[in-house]
Parts: C-alpha cells; sequence; structure tokens
C-alpha cells in the first residue's frame, strides 16, 4: 500500500549507502518514431515514458498496460484484453527510487532522526532542480504540480473552515507543523549542499513530502518510489495491490479482475477511510466503506466528582502506547466504526466508550467504589459489565446518546450550508475541495447515525 504519511522524523529505518548522483539520462528520448503521439510536449512525455523505463530496467515492465490522463491525473488503462489472474506490470526493484538515491554528501549531513519520507523528499527535490541533467527528468516531470494536489495540508483556512468538526482538521494543523519543523531542521543541510542548485523552500519541501506520502510504498526494499506503478489509482474495493516479489526481485501487481481495452486499471492502496484518503492522498470517494470518525468525550468541568473519575480514567483507561500518527492518544478519544446493525447484533459502539459513559454517569463516591470492585473481582477493566441498576445503565447510554445527536447536528449543519447556493461567501473553497468535504462529513454523519441508533435500540431494548 501506499506509505501512510506520518511526519518526516517518525519513521526510523536503516539505510545502505550506494552514490547514483548525479546522472545524465543514458537512453535519449526519440519522440519523432513513435506513433500517435500527440504534439504537446507533456503527451510526447507521457507516451515515452514506459519505453524510457523498459530502457533503464532492461526488461519488460508491462505489456497490457499505457499511460493517460483521467479525471483522477495520471492513470493507467489497459491497452489490450486483461484476465483476472494476469500479472500486468513487473518493476525491478533497480527501478524504484528509495534513499539509497541520496548522495552520500548528503546522507552525511542529516541527522539518523530523518525519516524516510523526508530523505525522499530530497532526493525529489534534487532531481527536479537538476531538470533535464536527471536521469529521472522523464519520471520527475510526470508528477503532479502542488496545485494539482488537494491534500488538505494544501487547503487555505477557509477551506480548512470546511472540516473545522471532522479530526482531519486537527490531523491537517499537526502535520503542517511536522514538516515545517523539519524543513526547519534541515535547512542548514539544504544552505550547506544545495548552492549549486539553488534555494530550496519550505513549500518545495511540503509539496515533495505529500508526493512521497501519496505515491512511495513501503517494501522489502525500503520506501520506495515505484515509476509505473504509481500511476495506478485508487478503488476501495478493489483487491488489486502492488505486492514485492523479492525472489524476481521486482514489484508487480496481478489483475483482480478482467477489462477490456480502454478500461482504466485501479488497485486498492489499503482500507483507507476518507479522513486518510483526503489527508495523505488529496481525494475522498463518495461512498467509503472503511469510513470511520475520531469522538472524543470530556467530563463536564461542573461535575463534583471530577478529580475521581480523571484518576480512574489515567489509570484504567490510559492508552499503552502513542497512535500510529505519533500523536498523543488521549483517554477520551475514540474511533467510531458504522455499527452495522441496529437490532444490537455485531459490534455496536466500541465496548471502552461504553464503559467510559458509565464512569462519567456516577452521580456518587459510592457508584465509583463499587465499578472498582467489580473490576477487581471480573477481569479487572473497568465498567465493561452493565450498570447494576438498570436506570442508571440506561441513564449513561442516553448521556452517549445526546453526544452523538450533538455531533449529527453540527455535520448536517456545514453539510447545509456547504449545499446551499450562498455558500460560496462562507467557503471559498475549490469545487473539488469542497465535495471532498462533504464526502468526508457525510462518511461521519452516516457513521454517527448509526451508532446513534444502536443507542436508542439498546435503551429501549432495557426499558
Ligand atoms: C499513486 S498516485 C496515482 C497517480 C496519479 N493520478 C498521478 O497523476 O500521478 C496517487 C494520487 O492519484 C490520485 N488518485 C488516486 N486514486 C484516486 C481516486 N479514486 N479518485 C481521485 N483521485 C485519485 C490522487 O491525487 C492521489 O494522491
Amino acid at each position: 500500500m501506499p506509505f501512510r504519511f506520518r511526519g518526516c522524523f517518525a519513521i526510523p529505518r536503516g539505510w545502505s549507502l550506494q552514490h547514483q548522483f548525479p546522472h545524465s539520462s543514458s537512453i535519449p528520448l526519440n519522440f519523432s518514431s513513435l506513433p500517435h503521439a500527440s504534439s504537446s510536449p507533456h503527451s510526447l512525455l507521457l507516451h515515452n515514458f514506459l519505453p524510457w523505463l523498459e530502457n533503464k530496467a532492461s526488461s519488460t515492465i508491462s505489456s497490457s498496460l499505457s499511460i493517460a490522463n483521467s479525471s483522477y491525473g495520471k492513470s493507467l488503462f489497459a491497452s489490450k484484453t486483461i484476465q483476472t489472474g494476469d500479472c500486468i506490470l513487473q518493476v525491478p526493484y533497480t527501478v524504484h527510487i528509495t534513499a539509497d538515491n541520496l548522495p552520500p554528501e548528503i546522507r552525511y549531513l542529516i541527522g539518523e532522526d530523518v525519516g524516510n519520507i523526508a530523505k525522499l523528499a530530497i532526493v525529489l527535490l534534487i532531481h527536479k532542480k537538476l531538470g533535464q541533467g536527471s536521469e529521472w527528468y522523464p519520471y520527475i516531470s510526470c508528477l503532479p504540480l502542488q496545485d494539482e494536489m488537494h491534500n488538505t495540508i494544501f487547503w487555505n483556512e477557509s477551506e480548512l473552515e470546511m472540516i473545522r468538526q471532522s479530526s482531519v482538521y486537527q490531523e491537517t494543523i499537526y502535520q503542517k507543523f511536522q514538516i515545517e519543523k523539519d524543513f526547519l531542521a534541515l535547512r542548514p543541510v539544504f544552505e550547506s549542499f544545495c548552492q549549486s542548485l539553488g534555494d530550496f523552500t519550505c513549500k518545495d519541501f511540503m509539496h515533495a513530502c505529500t508526493l512521497v506520502g501519496s505515491r512511495a510504498w513501503g517494501s522489502t526494499n525500503g520506501l520506495s518510489l515505484i515509476p509505473f506503478a504509481d500511476f495506478l489509482n485508487h478503488d476501495g474495493i478493489s483487491e488489486a495491490i502492488v505486492m514485492s516479489d523479492d525472489d524476481n526481485q521486482c514489484s508487480e501487481v496481478i489483475a483482480d479482475r478482467d477489462y477490456v481495452p480502454g478500461e482504466q486499471v485501479l488497485i486498492r492502496y489499503g482500507k483507507f477511510s476518507n479522513a486518510t484518503l483526503m489527508l495523505d492522498f488529496g481525494f475522498t470517494i463518495p461512498y467509503n466503506i472503511y469510513d470511520q470518525v475520531q469522538i472524543q468525550f470530556d467530563i463536564p468541568k461542573h461535575d463534583p466528582l471530577r478529580d475521581m473519575k480523571l484518576e480512574l480514567l489515567q489509570r484504567y483507561f490510559a492508552p499503552p502506547t502513542k497512535d500510529v500518527k505519533g500523536l498523543k492518544c488521549s483517554v477520551n478519544s475514540f474511533t467510531i466504526k458504522e455499527v452495522k446493525s441496529a437490532r444490537g447484533k455485531g459490534k455496536g459502539v466500541p465496548q471502552s466508550l461504553r464503559a467510559l459513559a458509565r464512569v462519567l454517569s456516577c452521580t456518587t463516591s459510592q457508584e465509583l467504589y463499587h465499578l472498582v470492585v467489580e473490576a477487581a473481582q471480573t477481569d479487572g477493566r473497568l465498567a465493561r459489565c452493565p450498570l447494576q441498576h438498570t436506570d442508571n445503565e440506561i441513564q449513561a447510554h442516553k448521556m452517549l446518546s445526546s453526544l452523538f445527536i450533538q455531533l449529527i447536528e453540527e455535520r448536517n449543519a456545514t453539510i447545509m450550508s456547504l449545499d446551499s447556493c450562498d455558500s460560496s461567501s462562507l467557503y471559498e473553497s475549490l469545487p473539488v475541495r469542497r465535495q471532498m468535504a462533504r464526502d468526508l462529513l457525510h462518511g461521519e454523519l452516516r457513521i454517527l447515525k448509526s451508532a446513534s441508533t444502536w443507542l436508542e435500540n439498546y435503551c429501549f431494548s432495557l426499558t
């Protein structure tokens, strides 16, 4: 799966050194000999891309795919009939771009704490500056420009306002902060090494990091840009993925269905929610089965038992580790997935959230003490069993329910204002970003509603 972006310094891995810089392109492109190539320089570059890469790799990469533009940007299309199980591309490790492509002078200057995304971003920046003198020029010149990318890190304040209710808002701020911090840490390296190449700005670095985050794969070959394979776009329900074949030292894709010539071939990057897709890849899908919502459930400031409850939360609910994005998980934040069955079958609302609601709904210290005793007598976890008094159990779940209703109302209001005619004055945003915000909020709404219905039914079942 393409590598999820998590801040440039956060992912320690080992690297081997290999000086491959600078190179000049060894295979001159002969545009004039190509049939049917349209005349614009860019379409010529696209048309020549696969022959250029196959020449560089000294092997056939694909005999069934070709590159063209679609509404998803550059895309791969079936150039002949493809059948389920066909191997549609094989990209040898020798033409992957990894941190090994960093010049040793730079590698020597950057600290051990610099992560793989930052290293690969620097490789891209250097080759971009080299222009036609770079051995990777045909590849670099096919990569999306910043203006063509819609990752939330590139959204302006007004656009971000559309998704303020979602955790994506905070995650975007965090990601931007991380990249800016990483850029400041790397600045001396850029200044001492890259004088001959000109300045790299923070904007350049952010663009390069986002390119890497949205199109590099973590494989046995390390974090790698895999030219050609990285022109495949995402379909959340596809079973096709990019795989590493270590025996043959290549990355490959096996078709998960039949394609007729001219059809776009899609793969699945991962089981990603729209929150992840918009943050790390700059797009959403209208109905995403992997959607989820991050919610926070706080102890009211005026609760007379607040200190006691806080202490219990720290003791019983503290997460053992930081979450995947390196952000500190708080004891009161939860991931909600769609609750499939409103009638009590299936997983329902997370047990940990219901346990927290039981703790927060206690109104006396005796009730809290009883929960602690019960935990000691059972599996050590607090408030995992229904409260002894049915009224209290209902009360706890009603408290949760009112939180969900509030979150639903907030999202409904934002979606309505996004849909209304005069919303352009409220949110000065690109239409594509507005649609992404809608997809995100509609997905979150669907999940919150499913959880809310489940809670209603649970309370009803107790009466
Ligand atoms: C690995 S690249 C795929 C090639 C890319 N289209 C290009 O122009 O280079 C991933 C990027 O493609 C675009 N993309 C992939 N799947 C998409 C989809 N289902 N809808 C919209 N954009 C998509 C997004 O911009 C994403 O960041």
